[in-house]
């Protein structure tokens, strides 16, 4: 193999961005030339790749790096040809990636995990302490002269102490977040997912219970699940009515776990307290989107891993994947199909 393609690099606005950045540029550009000779097709900019660029560029390609706004269906893979045959993902979520297709053409993936667990956990809990004590809505009301004096019942929040904690997806992200939000002196973790994860849930305590029960119980829930069919669309309207009007919905994970306009129902009509969201469908979300017009909605923009050091370990990853693929040799993190 003497070509690969490596769809963009994402740690270009890390050395504009000055201080830090720089080093962790120089550490992915070093990864591919000097360990395997290839020939690099490259997408050079923070922007996603257009899909037109892209089906002209993988044409003939043996491996493709690409990311998580990469759509890499049908089209793609034919427009690839049968020479691919390592896909390495910047990230550890896969939705983006139709697995039937590419099993069937025998092409091993590659994607992030691990590396971006603690950078990703952290920020579900500083949107979860953003949404639950209203920081948006505070900041927004320093700057506009809403701040006319203390009060005793204005801005008031929901804290965890005490709380119920109820995490979809006890998976590595889930664990990390749970630990981090023990100290906070939560009383009670509640996780659900396909099966009990003993485990990870014997370092928080952790119970495992059905997601009718994760509903009702929890003060705050928080979403650390792949998407998959099983989990698209499972925070519906159903749902929304399950939980406390006090309680909190955090997702981390992908937008099409919620139904959106479900959710917008039950902010407005106070059946649930309050969102954070992270992810969301489309992304970016239109301006003009009707969660956006809510105070009770903190919405981010998907990112969750998004610290230097974490954009640095995920493009070596990446990077070393594509090499150890394209060598034919055992991927340092290679999703299992
Ligand atoms: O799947 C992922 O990697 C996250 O959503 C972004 O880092």
């Amino acid at each position: 193999n003497k070509h690969c393609t490596s769809a963009r690099r994402v740690l270009k606005r890390a050395l504009t961005e000055g201080g830090r950045g720089r080093e962790y540029r120089v550490a992915f550009i070093t990864v591919i030339p000097s360990r395997f000779s290839c020939t690099i097709g490259q997408w050079d900019s923070d922007e996603p790749v257009t899909r037109q660029e892209l089906l002209k560029g993988i044409a003939g390609a043996h491996g493709l790096y690409c990311m998580l706004t990469d759509k890499i269906d049908e089209e793609i893979l034919q427009a690839a040809g049968p020479n691919l045959k390592i896909i390495s993902t910047l990230s550890v979520g896969f939705d983006h990636l139709s697995l039937d297709e590419i099993k069937k053409r025998g092409i091993r993936v590659g994607y992030t995990p691990d590396v971006l667990t603690a950078a990703t956990a952290e920020l579900t809990v500083a949107l979860l302490l953003a949404t639950s004590r209203r920081l948006m809505e505070a900041v927004e009301e320093v700057k506009n002269g809403g701040w006319s004096a203390w009060k005793p019942l204005w801005l008031c929040g929901f804290g965890l102490q005490e709380s119920t904690v109820g995490i979809v997806g006890l998976g590595r992200i889930g664990l990390a977040i749970a630990e981090r939000l023990k100290p906070f002196g939560v009383k009670r973790f509640l996780y659900t997912g396909r099966q009990p994860r003993p485990e990870p849930a014997a370092k928080v305590q952790a119970e495992y219970v059905p997601l009718n029960t994760l509903a009702s119980q929890s003060d705050f829930i928080i979403l650390s699940c792949s998407f998959t069919p099983d989990t698209q669309g499972m925070c519906n309207k159903d749902f929304f009515a399950k939980m406390k009007k006090t309680a909190i919905l955090i997702n981390s994970s992908r937008g099409a776990v919620v139904n959106q306009e479900d959710l917008y129902q039950a902010l407005t009509t106070g059946q649930i307290a309050a969102a954070g969201m992270d992810v969301t469908v489309p992304e970016p979300l239109p301006t003009n989107h009707p969660l956006l017009s809510l105070k009770n909605c903190v919405v981010l923009p998907h990112i969750g891993s998004a610290t230097y050091a974490t954009r640095n370990a995920m493009s070596v990853l990446a990077a070393n994947n594509l090499l150890a693929g394209l060598k034919g040799e055992p991927m340092p993190s290679e999703l299992k199909m």
